[in-house]
């Protein structure tokens, strides 16, 4: 009998591409085995690690065997190719992929960039530093505009990021944006397009997205008391 190494997602539920990774392979039904990174207490920050485990230090990332991967994105295409799970969240149609992938190489310099640097500015370098009202204010700037365009440029006529289905750019986004609220900041505030888009993304999801979320539920709390 042949025996089968479970794949390996090494991750830490406060990293939104590593909730996007934990839903994928779930809603796919891929097999893998969950192996968390407390990146808090900095477990990723070794030579060590980055030598063992990922070149970058980050996650997530996943060992296939002997074959090790990071980045979310390449990882999402590599498991759609291996398992042939292509249908529907990430298809084969070159017309249908090619708007995923639009959104996919879009998000890096636009939701990524700006959501992920909001929550980093308001939630991470207090702990180190000052971080003055002025700087904080520029990239709140910044992260509103994104969610303008989630609306404006790829919600105007559509139910979802890439058309009327849900694929997987609409989980990389959801992702981002939900996180927003750890920093006491409702995404949803007075975007009732981008509140209903979240809201069907979600039950897309469940259970997983809550499963994935709690850690996000739980800071969105903390934020308010
Ligand atoms: N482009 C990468 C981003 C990976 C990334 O930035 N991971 C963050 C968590 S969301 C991380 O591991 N940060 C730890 C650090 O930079 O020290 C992907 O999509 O996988």
């Amino acid at each position: 009998m042949k025996l089968y190494k479970k794949m390996k997602l090494f991750y830490d539920l406060l990293s939104q591409p590593s909730r996007t990774l934990f839903i994928y392979l779930k809603l796919n039904k891929i097999p893998f085995e969950a192996c968390p990174v407390a990146l808090r207490k900095g477990e990723h920050l070794t030579e060590d690690f980055k030598e063992k485990c990922s070149k970058f230090g980050k996650v997530p990332f996943i060992h296939d065997g002997d074959f090790r991967l990071t980045e979310s994105v390449a990882i999402v295409r590599y498991l759609s190719e291996k398992y042939n799970v292509n249908e529907p969240l990430y298809p084969k149609d070159a017309q249908l992929r090619g708007k995923i992938d639009e959104y996919l190489e879009w998000q890096h310099h636009n939701i990524r960039a700006n959501c992920s640097m909001y929550f980093i500015m308001k939630c991470i370098e207090p702990l180190f530093k000052e971080v003055p009202d002025k700087k904080l204010a520029a990239f709140k700037k910044r992260m509103e505009k994104s969610l303008v365009d989630i609306q404006e440029l790829f919600l105007k006529d559509q139910e979802y990021l890439a058309g009327n289905s849900f694929t997987v750019a609409d989980i990389f986004a959801a992702t981002e944006i939900d996180q927003l609220r750890a920093t006491g900041y409702d995404p949803k505030d007075n975007r009732p397009v981008l509140a209903a888009w979240l809201d069907r993304v979600k039950s897309n999801c469940e259970p997983y997205y809550s499963e994935t979320h709690e850690i996000v539920e739980r800071f969105a709390k903390k934020s308010k008391l």
